[in-house]
C-alpha cells in the first residue's frame, strides 16, 4: 500500500482510502488495489515544524470484526416449496407433451418407417455382408502387403480366416433361427408372425432413414439460454455508459468484484458484485434498459438491487430466465381456502423469485397509483378480498369509476358504492360521515381503557376480538379518488374527513386505501400522500407520480415505476413493509374467482355474526346539505375585516360547527372554496404573537360576490 505522508495537523477526514477486500471475497481479478492518490501541495507543506505523520500507519489495528456469509447446505430450488413443486411441474408437463405430441404422430411414423425398410434391408444386408467378410481390416492387410511384410500380413490373413468362419457361422445360425422362428409363428400364431414382421419392417425403416431428414423429430426444440457467466455481467456493466465502471473495467476489471460465485436463485441466477468506489446500486438500477441490453435479456428478466445488508456499492444482479410478465405465478394461497388475521402479514403476491410475499395491512394506510389498465384496482380488490377473509373486518367499498370493479365484494361490505354521480357522492359522504364519528368514538374508548388492556394506546387483535369495544379493524377503499376529492360540493369535506382517517386511522383500527390513475397533488391531497404507510406503484410515466406514490426522492434513490412496460400488469413497487421497497407482482384473482372467496368470506362471516350494512340492505342516513360552506364562511369572516388568513377561516369553521369542520385545514379551506371561484392569495396579517407576516388567505369580497354569484344561480333554475 502506497504510503502517503500529510501533515499532523490535516484534518482526519483526509484519511479516507478505501479498505481492504472483505474476508470471504472471491475476487475475479487481481484484487483491487488503494489507487495511488494524486499528488497534493499537502505532501510538501510541512506546518508542523516539519513533522509529518503517515497516512495509513502500519500499526493501525483492523476494526476486528470478519463476516462470513454461509453458503446454504441445500440448493436454493429445494428449500423452497414453490420452486421444488415448479420444476416437478416442469418436468412432468414436458413428458405429457412429448407423449401427446408424437403419439398423434404414430401413423406417419409407421408409414414413413415402412417406406424406409426396402433401404433399411438393403443396408443390414451390406453392413452384414462387411461384418462376415472382415472388410473393416481390409486396408491393414493391404498395407502389409504394400510393405513386403509377409509375417504381418500372414498374421492378418489368419486372424481374418478365423473371423470369417466365426461371423459366417454366427449369421448362418441367425438365419436358420430366425426362419425356423418365421415358421413357428406361422404355424403357431400367425398373429404375432405379423407383429414380429411389422416389428421387423420398422426396424429396418429405422436403420433405411438418412441423418438429416430423421423420421422422429423432437417435439420440444430446446434454446439453450447462455449462462450467467461473470465475463457476460461485466459486459453488461460496461454498458451502463458508468464513467468509473468503464475506467475500472479498461483496467481489467480492477476495483469491481464478485464477493460470491453467482449461483441459480429461483428460477434465475444471482450475482453479488462489489462496484468501483464511487458507484452506487442505484446508478445501476437507473440504467436497467442498457443493462439487460448488455446482458442481451429482455427487460423483464434484469432485476438490479442493493444489499441492505452491505455497503452502498454492493450490487445484487438478479436474471431470471423469463421476464416477470411471463414466469407463470403460484396460485394465491387464500383463493381456494383459509382466514385472515388482519394484524398478521398476509401472502398477496410474489417478488421477481416467485417467492411469496406479505403485506400487513393493520396500522396503515394505503395508497395505490399508476396509469390505466395496470392492475390498481385488482390491487385494491385482492387487498379488499384480504380483509374480507377476517370475520372481524367491517368493509367500505367505493368505487368511482361506477364499472362496478368492487362489485364481488357486495355481499360482505358495510358500506358499498359505485358511481361518481351526486347521489353516490352523497352516499360516500354519509359514509365517511358515520367514520369521522367513529373515529372520534375509538379514540375516546382506547384513551378510557387501562394500560394493561390497551398498553401502545392502539387497537390490538385482543381488543379486535372483543366485541364490548367495537374495535373491529374496519377497511375503507376509494378506488379512483381524485373524483370524490374534485367534486364541488363535497370535495373538501371527503378530503379532510379521509385525511383524518388516513393520520389518526391506522392506530385506531381503521385502514384507508385510496387508488387513482392520474397520481398527482390534487388527485392525492398531500396530507394523505404524505401520510400513507404502505405504496403501491404500478407503472407511471414520471418522476412527479412515482414520487406522490412511493414518497419523496423515491425516483432519485432508484426505485422508479416507470421502468415497468405496459405488460408489467399487476406488477408494482411496494413500499412500507420491510426495509426497502421491492417489485411485486401480486396475485391474480379475477371476478369469479372473487366472487368464490367472497362466498367463503359471507359465511364465516355469519357464522362469526358480521354481516351488517349494505350486506343487509342498511344504507347510511342520506348526507343532506346539512350545511353550507360557502356561507359558513362568509359568517365567520366580519365585514369589516377585508382579507382574511385561510388558517383563521379554518379554526373559525371549526369553532362554528365542530361535527363538520373539526380537522380542517388552510389547504381544505382553499380545496372548498376553489370551485366557488375564489381564489386564495397573499394576505398580509398579524400572528397571535404579534408579529406580522404574509399568509396565503382570502378576500371577503370574493367570498361575498361567490355566495351572490351561487344564489342568484340557484334562483335562475
Ligand atoms: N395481478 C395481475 N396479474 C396479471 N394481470 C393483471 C393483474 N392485475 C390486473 N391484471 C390485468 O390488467 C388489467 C387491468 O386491470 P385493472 O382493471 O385493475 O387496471 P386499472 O389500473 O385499475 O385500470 P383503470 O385505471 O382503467 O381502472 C386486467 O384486466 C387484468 O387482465
Amino acid at each position: 500500500m502506497t504510503e502517503t505522508l500529510i501533515p499532523s495537523t490535516a484534518p482526519p477526514a483526509l484519511n479516507g482510502h478505501a479498505s481492504a477486500a472483505p474476508a470471504g471475497a472471491v475476487p475475479l481479478h487481481k484484487p483491487a488495489t488503494t489507487p495511488e492518490p494524486p499528488a497534493t501541495d499537502l505532501d510538501d507543506r510541512e506546518p508542523d515544524g516539519g513533522r509529518s505523520v503517515p497516512v495509513d500507519p502500519a500499526d493501525l489495528p483492523g476494526p476486528g470484526i470478519t463476516t462470513e456469509t454461509r453458503r446454504p447446505i441445500v440448493p436454493g430450488w429445494l428449500r423452497s416449496r414453490v420452486d421444488a413443486l415448479a420444476t416437478a411441474r416442469h418436468v412432468v408437463d414436458r413428458a405429457l407433451y412429448t407423449a401427446g405430441y408424437h403419439g398423434l404422430r404414430c401413423p406417419v411414423y409407421a408409414a414413413r418407417l415402412a417406406g424406409y425398410a426396402p433401404r433399411g434391408a438393403a443396408r443390414l444386408v451390406v453392413r452384414t455382408g462387411r461384418w462376415v467378410w472382415d472388410t473393416e481390416a481390409a486396408p491393414l492387410r493391404a498395407g502389409a502387403v504394400k510393405r513386403d511384410d509377409a509375417e504381418e500380413y500372414l498374421r492378418l490373413s489368419r486372424q481374418r480366416d478365423h473371423r470369417v468362419r466365426t461371423r459366417g457361422l454366427v449369421a448362418a445360425v441367425a438365419a436358420v433361427f430366425g426362419a425356423g422362428l418365421a415358421l413357428t409363428l406361422y404355424v403357431m400364431a400367425p398373429g404375432w408372425l405379423a407383429v414380429v414382421a411389422s416389428a421387423g419392417v420398422l426396424l429396418l425403416g429405422w436403420l433405411g432413414q438418412t441423418k438429416d431428414n430423421p423420421v422422429v423429430g423432437p417435439a420440444v426444440v430446446r434454446t439453450e439460454l447462455a449462462k450467467l457467466t461473470a465475463d457476460i455481467v461485466l459486459r453488461a456493466l460496461g454498458a451502463i455508459g458508468n464513467d468509473k465502471i468503464n475506467r475500472a473495467l479498461a483496467k481489467g476489471g480492477e476495483g469491481i468484484k464478485f464477493t460470491a460465485p453467482i449461483t441459480r436463485d429461483g428460477p434465475g441466477y444471482r450475482a453479488d458484485v462489489d462496484l468501483p468506489y464511487g458507484v452506487t446500486a442505484e446508478d445501476v438500477m437507473e440504467k436497467r434498459k442498457a443493462l439487460a441490453s448488455g446482458l442481451r435479456r429482455k427487460l423483464g428478466c434484469v432485476w438490479p438491487a442493493p444489499d441492505p445488508a452491505e455497503h452502498e456499492g454492493r450490487l445484487v444482479l438478479w436474471v431470471g430466465d423469463r421476464p416477470m410478465n411471463e414466469t407463470a405465478k403460484p396460485a394465491w394461497p387464500l383463493a381456494k381456502s383459509g382466514q385472515v388475521d388482519l394484524f398478521r402479514p398476509v401472502v398477496f403476491g410474489n417478488d421477481q423469485r416467485m417467492r411469496d410475499v406479505s403485506v400487513t395491512l393493520m396500522f396503515a394506510s394505503v395508497v395505490v397509483g399508476s396509469i390505466p389498465r395496470m392492475g390498481k384496482t385488482f390491487l385494491m380488490r385482492l387487498l379488499l378480498l384480504i380483509a374480507a377473509l377476517d370475520p372481524r373486518a367491517e368493509l367500505h367499498a367505493f368505487d368511482f369509476k361506477g364499472t362496478g370493479d368492487f362489485g364481488a365484494l357486495e355481499t360482505v361490505c358495510h358500506r358499498y358504492r359505485a358511481g361518481e354521480e351526486d347521489e353516490d357522492i352523497e352516499y360516500v359522504v354519509a359514509s365517511l360521515r358515520e367514520l369521522k364519528d367513529e373515529l372520534r368514538r375509538r379514540a375516546k374508548v382506547i384513551k378510557s381503557l387501562p394500560r394493561s388492556v390497551c398498553p401502545e394506546s392502539k387497537v390490538t387483535s385482543a381488543l379486535a376480538n372483543d366485541k364490548r369495544h367495537r374495535l373491529h379493524p374496519i377497511v375503507v377503499a376509494l378506488d379512483e379518488c381524485q373524483i370524490a376529492f374534485e367534486h364541488a360540493e363535497h370535495g373538501a369535506e371527503i378530503e379532510a374527513i379521509c385525511t383524518d382517517l388516513v393520520k389518526r386511522g391506522p392506530a385506531l383500527g381503521i385502514v384507508a386505501m385510496f387508488g387513482t390513475q392520474r397520481p398527482d397533488a390534487k388527485s392525492l391531497p398531500t396530507g394523505i400522500s404524505a401520510n400513507a404507510v404502505l405504496r403501491f406503484c404500478l407503472k407511471v410515466m414520471g418522476q412527479p407520480a412515482n414520487d406522490m406514490v412511493l414518497g419523496t426522492s423515491m425516483y432519485k434513490a432508484g426505485y422508479r415505476a416507470t421502468m415497468f412496460s405496459r405488460s408489467d400488469r399487476g406488477i408494482c413497487w411496494m413500499a412500507g413493509e420491510g426495509d426497502e421497497p421491492r417489485i411485486v407482482s401480486s396475485a391474480f384473482v379475477d371476478a369469479p374467482a372473487a366472487e368464490r372467496i367472497v362466498l367463503r368470506a359471507r359465511k364465516v362471516r355469519e357464522e362469526y355474526g358480521n354481516v351488517t350494512g349494505h350486506a343487509v340492505g342498511q344504507e347510511p342516513e342520506k348526507a343532506g346539505p346539512e350545511h353550507d360552506v360557502l356561507a359558513d364562511v362568509l359568517a365567520v369572516v366580519a365585514p369589516d375585516e377585508e382579507k382574511v388568513w385561510g388558517e383563521r377561516i379554518a379554526a373559525r369553521l371549526a369553532e362554528l360547527r365542530p361535527d363538520v369542520y373539526a380537522g380542517w385545514e388552510a389547504s381544505t379551506v382553499t380545496a372548498a372554496l376553489k370551485p366557488h371561484g375564489v381564489k386564495a392569495g397573499d394576505v398580509w396579517g398579524t400572528t397571535d404573537d404579534g408579529k406580522g407576516t404574509t399568509r396565503r388567505g382570502f378576500t371577503r369580497a370574493d367570498i361575498a360576490a361567490a355566495v351572490t354569484r351561487r344564489d342568484s344561480k340557484r334562483v335562475a333554475n
